[in-house]
């Protein structure tokens, strides 16, 4: 039965000013997708990123045709989310038993050896594919009572930065252009999931207790991260020199992370690269972070297994044993299998770790059956 909207009172919410602290910002680059569908369009964006693929792993999406009100309006809904009663989050939990990250995540565990608890609560959602493939994963009442809209945006997402970001990525590759489109397809069954997240304020203590999140480095799990600006500073990224910039919010844009599939995919040619995020600045140090992403992982039953691509024959990236795995992709492990495998490492955990020192030496490296990702850094 459907859910009366008018059970739950989504009121606008709006971002908070930005920062007006100079902040060592990251310099990235901007790929306008409005020329996408002109002629010669996809050649010349493609020409653009290359770099920030191959050598930042970070980069922001303008042009991307989603209005600002629609965004507005997931964050106004990811507002009220949070702000439930805590009773009513945790009815539909993510399952990290078994790598399931569909559903709420509760900040419950500790950073360290402190009694910190983690500050970020998220709800993740999954696609909305034409055989309703998710339909049997509960979901809040305030979610199916938005559903429609939420549906919408979802897709919408993926087809108008993902999708498009996708045959960008396989030009650079010289493969054809539906080639790695075809292997993260919205209406087949991923792991993907729209994430509406929040950051709690921490008091000055807390923060100096846990390294004000100096010690969460990491790279993300899938594919692409699709990330809406949001004012409140935070977001790190650590540049090839090991120096951490924070990411700047450009309006209407979004800033885009290539992610660990990518990379195993290309054999590094696309980095997954590494960030965090700190406490904000002085004066962003009371504001509620709240968060709209998107995580792209690839199908669930693509080997991921290094693509054909001439680019990596010519940079000298493909080992005969690559070659090898290309003949037998039956026998790489599967998306579903791989992205399952990481989120159960890094999240079916009672603790998290402070700094690198704090973390044990099993655990600084992530391996499931040869695909290896370092997991912490400070
Ligand atoms: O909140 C952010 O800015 C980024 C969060 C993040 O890195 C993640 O959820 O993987
Ligand atoms: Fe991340």
């Amino acid at each position: 039965m459907p859910v009366p909207v008018s059970a739950f009172d989504v009121k606008p919410w709006t971002r908070p000013a930005e920062t007006t602290e100079s902040l060592d910002w990251a310099p990235l680059k901007t790929i306008d997708l409005s020329v996408f569908d002109q002629p010669g369009g996809k050649e010349k964006l493609a020409d653009d990123l290359r770099d920030s693929a191959k050598n930042v792993g970070f980069w922001v999406v303008t042009g991307h045709g989603i209005p600002d009100d629609e965004v507005l309006r997931q964050l106004s809904i990811a507002n009220t989310f949070f702000h439930l009663p805590l009773e009513e989050k945790k009815k539909y939990p993510c399952d990290f038993s078994t790598g399931d990250y569909f559903g709420y995540r509760e900040p419950t565990r500790t950073i360290g050896s402190t009694n910190v608890k983690e500050n970020m609560e998220m709800l993740n959602i999954p696609k909305y594919t034409t055989n309703d493939d998710y339909k049997d994963i509960p979901k809040h009442d305030i979610i199916k009572a938005y559903e429609d809209e939420i549906a919408d945006f979802h897709r919408k997402l993926f087809e108008n930065v993902a999708a498009k970001l996708f045959v960008l990525l396989a030009l650079i590759l010289e493969l054809p252009e539906d080639y790695l489109l075809n292997a993260h397809a919205y209406d087949r069954k991923s792991e993907d999931h729209l994430r509406y997240m929040i950051y709690h304020p921490r008091t000055l203590e807390e923060r100096k207790a846990v390294n004000d999140g100096r010690g969460g480095g990491h790279t993300d799990f899938g594919s692409l991260t699709l990330l809406f600006s949001q004012n409140v500073a935070g977001l790190q990224i650590r540049t090839p020199s090991g120096e951490w910039k924070y990411v700047k919010p450009v309006p209407g844009g979004i800033t885009v992370n290539s992610a660990d599939v990518l990379q195993f995919l290309t054999k590094g040619y696309i980095k997954s690269t590494i960030h965090r995020v700190v406490g904000p600045p002085h004066d962003q140090s009371s504001i509620e972070r709240l968060g709209l992403l998107y995580f792209v992982r690839p199908n669930d039953d693509v080997p991921i297994v290094p693509v054909p691509s001439p680019v990596l024959d010519r940079e000298g990236l493909l080992t005969e044993e690559d070659k090898k795995a290309q003949q037998h992709p039956e026998k790489a492990p599967t998306g579903y299998a791989w992205t399952r495998a990481r989120v159960e490492n890094a999240h079916n955990r009672a603790k998290l770790s402070v700094s690198y020192e704090d973390t044990s030496e099993k655990d600084r490296v992530f391996d499931f059956k040869g695909l290896a990702v370092p997991t912490r850094w400070d």
